[in-house]
Formats: structure tokens, C-alpha cells, sequence
């Protein structure tokens, strides 16, 4: 019996061989060695002091589960392999966690080593059964995944602990703010990742001080818009008394109703346009989804929050709707308001001739998608696609629409993309009318950067639009450069981002519009 386990602790590898001669034994041989006391303490009186050593405990450990596969079949005998084999990890993990290296030194210099062995011994030894019984109302196996790495034993190949491999994450991102950001997101403790938040949550807006300057951006040409809006200016400002800032178009029409409206303010040139954003507080659109788009283009950097008033046919982007603007308004001048954080895209075109790669073209931000097409020309249209300077495809057909998640139901579901949520961060690569059979739309992630090249072998040059505006040619070799834009515009929500979205493609797509089977017909019996 002592020989048994004594040869176990002084055996370098336990083998099969090991294993199936202590099996051939049989279950009574097992149940011995596991329930003796005096067996087990005889083990570690036996150890030199440096033999005694937690290595040899893990071990000992490791024999008893092989010795405990060995003897599958035999339950009662497996089961108290298996309680052995727990007890002893879960023995060695406390023991480990306290000072190893004094204990070691403890040894070596043999102060009370072997009694401090054998007293481990013998607890253990005492209580195997009681143990498993404690054990198996949280069921025996169930040491988690996450502790059997921490302490996997002995490695007798490599001749060391098996231990989980430490690591760290890190961000390829500029700036430590950054950095920090993202580790408040994803924490590693303990090398488990896990995720606080995946995307943006739903935002609220809550005003610290009052806004006081609003400025309004009408659709031209709309005999509703200019009655709704000569209203509106006159609410905002004798009950609200706020400053109101109209484009020089819209001044000129408001004047030419009443020159009570000479305090209305308005801009001159792109420079006064330029300076908008520090001093308005607000932003009121009177339109459809074009207003929406064509007021953000105004600003090239930060974006006051958005109420857009639906006064066209398609509402993707205007959840509110006017005949109710005084509660509306009410209701976002005092705050909270939910907000839809809408990620815009910045683009560059870099010429083939300019002399160096920052010379490029004035940034263009588009808040729905940037598009090449083959324009007038009758050949496909050949661009070479590059996210991060990896290859993409080279896309033949009639072209390209790089979109955000908000522009994912306009251009880009014509042509065949998903719609996305708008406050997931992606960009949408969606071909026009490709001549191939296998060319499906991505979503790339957010923080690529995709470069478009027309080839420079190309047949035809292409044609680039920003929010199917400012059509610009891209001849060949030119490239056009395109990122995610650090400013998002916020657009206020009628109840909040998911449920206005969901609506915005109910109400104005129809979406999986269907009539409902009816329950009378074959059902599953
Ligand atoms: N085949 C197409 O579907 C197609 C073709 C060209 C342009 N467009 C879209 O038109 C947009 C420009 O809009 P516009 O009003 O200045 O031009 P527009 O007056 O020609 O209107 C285009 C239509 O697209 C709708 N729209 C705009 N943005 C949307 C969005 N984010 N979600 C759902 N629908 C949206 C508008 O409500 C409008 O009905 C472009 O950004 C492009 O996405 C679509
Ligand atoms: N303030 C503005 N100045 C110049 N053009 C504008 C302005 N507001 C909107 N537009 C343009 O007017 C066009 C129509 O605007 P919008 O989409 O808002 O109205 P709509 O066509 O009636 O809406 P819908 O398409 O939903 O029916 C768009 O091309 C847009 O760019």
C-alpha cells in the first residue's frame, strides 16, 4: 500500500503502465489507497524535505486521475478518485496562492517540513468521502474552466506548471484618452475578456443652460414650409425669446412678409457659415431627409443637436411633425431629450497629379453615403478597392456607394445593402449593379479607412457624389480617401433611437408588409 503511493511521488512521469497496474488492482486497492490515513501520511514521512514539494503534491494529484479513468466503470471507485484528484488541486491551488517561495525555502532548509506535509496529508486523507459529499450539491465536476486553467498541474514534457498565460490588450489608437476609453469598454482582469458596452446606448440630451439661439434651415420652394416657418420665428421669439438664425434666402422671405422679422440674424459668407456652430444651440429643420442632410453639410466640424419636422413624403430622418411643433419645441428647449448619434463619413479626393499625398481636395462629409458611379459614361465603371491598404476587390459595374449606418435605407438598400441600425458604427460597401454573381455588400467596422482608385489602365474616368451632391470626376489614378468623421450629428429622437427607427422603416418602407395567415387551415397535429 505505502509502496504504492510512495512510488507514485518518486515516479518522474506516471505512464499507462502506472496507471493499469494500479487499475489491475481493482476497485478495493483504490478505495484503500484513497481512504487510508495512515497510508498517506506514511507518503510524505517517507519524502526527503526536498521531495515534499508541491510539485510532487501535484503529482500525486495527477496519478489519481489517471488512475481514475483508468477505473472507469467502476463508479464508486471513480468517484473517489475523483474527489481525491479535486481535493488534492484544489489543496495545491491554496497552498500556491500563499508564499511559495518560503514555503520552499522552509523546505530546503528542513524546518518542520515534513510535518507540515503530512499534516496537509492527513487532513486530506481524513476526509475524501465527506469531502466529496460537500462537494457534489455543486456537482464535482463543475470546477470552472477559468480555475482548471489557472492550475493545470504538471506539464512532465516541459517540466513545468501548467498555468493560464497571462496577457494584455492594447488599442491601436492615437492618445491615451482614447486608450482609456476603450479599457473602461473591454477588461481582460484576470485574462477573462468581457464587454461593458458594445455600441452606443440610447443617448439623452439634457440641457445645463438654456438654450438660447436656434437656427432654422427650410426646404426652398414649399409654400407649407415658408407658412410653417414665418410661424415658428414668430413663437420662438415672442414666447421663448430666443435669437433666431434663418439662411439669407429665408430672411429675405420672412422680410418681405413683415419687417417686424429684422431681428432675425443670418450669414454672409462661408467663413460666418464656418463660425455657425459656436453659436447656435439648437437646430430646427422644416423638410424631408434631404433638408436634414443638406443642413448638416453646412457644418464641416461639430453639429448643433438636430430637431428635424417632417414636411415631405419619406421620413427616415424627421420623426416630428409640425402641426404639433409648439409642444414639440416645449418639450426639447426644457429637456431631456433621447437623441440618434449619427455617425457622418469624411472624405478626400487625392489627385494622381498632386505632388504630394496630403494635398488633397477640400474634406467633404456625408451624413448618408458617398457614391462613384460611372456618370455619363456607357463603360463599366473598373475602381480598386483598399480597407486598411489590404486588397478589397475590384469592383466592375456601375459602381460604388460607401454609406453609414444612417444612409443604409436610402442608396444603399437600392442597391441591395442592409439596413442598419443608425447608432451601429460601420461603413456599408455596397456595389452598384455589379456584373458579377458573387459580389455581396460588406459592413466594414468603423475605424477602417477604404481608399477607391480609378485604375490607371481604367477605360472611363468615374464620377464621385457626397449625399448626391457635388459630383466631382475621379480620373484615372485619382483616389478617393474615406474614414469615419469624429463629428456625428445628433438628431432628437420622437420617442427613442430603436423605436423611431423601426418605425421609420414600418411607416415609410412598408417593411415585411404582409397579411397575416389566418388560424383556420392545416396546423401541426
Ligand atoms: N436609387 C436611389 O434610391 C437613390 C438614388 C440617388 C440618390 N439617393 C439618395 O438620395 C439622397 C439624397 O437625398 P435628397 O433628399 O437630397 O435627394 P432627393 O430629393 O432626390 O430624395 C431622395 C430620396 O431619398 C430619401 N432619403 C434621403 N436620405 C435618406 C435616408 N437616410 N434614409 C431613407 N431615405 C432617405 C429622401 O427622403 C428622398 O425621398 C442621397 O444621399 C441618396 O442616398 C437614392
Ligand atoms: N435649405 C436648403 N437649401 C437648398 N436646398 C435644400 C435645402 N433643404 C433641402 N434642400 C434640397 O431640396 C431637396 C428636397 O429636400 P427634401 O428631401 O427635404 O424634401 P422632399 O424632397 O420634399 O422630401 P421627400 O423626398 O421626403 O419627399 C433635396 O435635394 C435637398 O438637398
Amino acid at each position: 500500500m505505502s509502496s504504492t503511493t510512495y512510488k507514485l511521488n518518486h515516479t518522474d512521469s506516471f505512464g499507462n503502465g502506472d496507471a493499469k497496474s494500479l487499475a489491475e488492482n481493482g476497485f478495493n486497492h483504490l478505495t484503500s489507497l484513497a481512504q487510508s490515513e495512515k497510508a498517506v501520511q506514511e507518503l510524505l514521512l517517507q519524502q526527503t524535505p526536498m521531495q515534499a514539494t508541491d510539485d510532487h503534491l501535484i503529482e500525486f494529484s495527477e496519478a489519481l486521475r489517471t488512475v481514475a479513468k483508468a477505473l472507469r466503470g467502476a463508479a464508486e471507485g471513480k468517484a473517489l478518485a475523483q474527489a481525491e484528484a479535486a481535493e488534492w488541486k484544489r489543496r495545491y491551488e491554496l497552498e500556491r496562492s500563499k508564499n511559495v517561495e518560503l514555503q520552499h525555502k522552509e523546505l530546503s532548509n528542513g524546518v518542520c517540513a515534513n510535518e507540515s506535509n503530512s499534516q496537509r496529508i492527513e487532513h486530506l486523507a481524513k476526509s475524501p468521502r465527506l469531502y466529496a459529499q460537500e462537494n457534489s450539491s455543486n456537482g464535482m465536476e463543475r470546477i470552472c474552466s477559468h480555475e482548471v486553467l489557472q492550475d493545470g498541474g504538471f506539464n512532465s514534457f516541459t517540466n513545468k506548471l501548467k498555468r493560464k498565460a497571462s496577457f494584455k490588450l492594447s488599442w491601436g489608437c492615437k492618445g491615451m484618452a482614447n486608450d482609456q476609453h476603450k479599457k473602461e469598454i473591454v477588461s481582460f482582469e484576470r485574462g477573462n475578456i468581457s464587454t461593458a458596452e458594445r455600441s452606443s446606448k440610447q443617448i439623452s440630451l439634457t440641457w445645463e443652460s438654456d438654450p438660447q439661439t436656434v437656427l432654422i434651415i427650410t426646404k426652398p420652394n414649399s409654400t407649407s414650409v415658408r407658412v410653417l416657418s414665418v410661424d415658428m420665428v414668430r413663437w420662438l421669439r415672442t414666447q421663448k425669446g430666443l435669437n433666431i438664425y434663418v439662411e439669407p434666402r429665408v430672411k429675405e422671405e420672412l422680410l418681405s412678409e413683415s419687417s417686424s422679422f429684422n431681428f432675425v440674424q443670418t450669414w454672409e459668407d462661408d467663413k460666418e457659415i464656418s463660425l455657425l456652430h459656436t453659436k447656435v444651440d439648437l437646430l430646427i429643420t422644416l423638410g424631408g431627409d434631404g433638408t436634414v442632410l443638406w443642413a448638416a453639410s453646412m457644418f464641416k466640424g461639430p453639429v448643433p443637436p438636430i430637431v428635424p419636422f417632417s414636411m415631405g413624403s419619406l421620413g427616415f430622418m424627421t420623426p416630428f411633425h409640425s402641426e404639433q411643433y409648439r409642444d414639440c419645441l416645449e418639450a426639447v428647449l426644457k429637456g431631456p431629450i433621447s437623441i440618434t448619434l449619427r455617425h457622418r463619413l469624411q472624405c478626400h479626393i487625392i489627385r494622381d497629379k498632386a505632388t504630394n499625398e496630403y494635398e488633397t481636395e477640400e474634406t467633404m462629409l456625408v451624413l448618408n453615403e458617398v457614391t462613384i458611379d460611372r456618370g455619363i459614361s456607357s463603360y463599366l465603371t473598373n475602381l480598386e478597392c483598399y480597407c486598411d491598404n489590404s486588397f478589397v476587390t475590384c469592383v466592375q459595374g456601375d459602381g460604388l456607394i460607401l454609406s453609414t449606418t444612417s444612409g443604409s435605407t436610402a442608396y444603399s438598400l437600392a442597391a441591395g445593402g442592409s439596413m442598419v441600425h443608425p447608432q451601429v458604427p460601420g461603413i456599408l460597401f455596397t456595389p452598384i449593379c455589379p456584373h458579377s454573381l458573387s459580389f455581396r455588400p460588406l459592413i466594414l467596422p468603423e475605424h477602417v479607412t477604404v481608399r477607391v482608385q480609378v485604375p490607371f489602365n481604367s477605360r472611363s474616368s468615374a464620377w464621385v457624389s457626397f449625399d448626391g451632391k457635388d459630383r466631382k470626376q475621379l480620373e484615372a489614378g485619382d483616389a478617393l480617401v474615406c474614414s469615419m468623421a469624429p463629428w456625428p450629428v445628433s438628431t432628437a429622437c420622437q420617442v427613442e433611437s430603436t423605436n423611431d427607427f423601426l418605425r421609420s422603416i414600418h411607416d415609410g418602407l412598408h417593411w415585411n408588409l404582409r397579411k397575416t395567415q389566418s388560424a383556420d387551415g392545416p396546423r401541426d397535429t
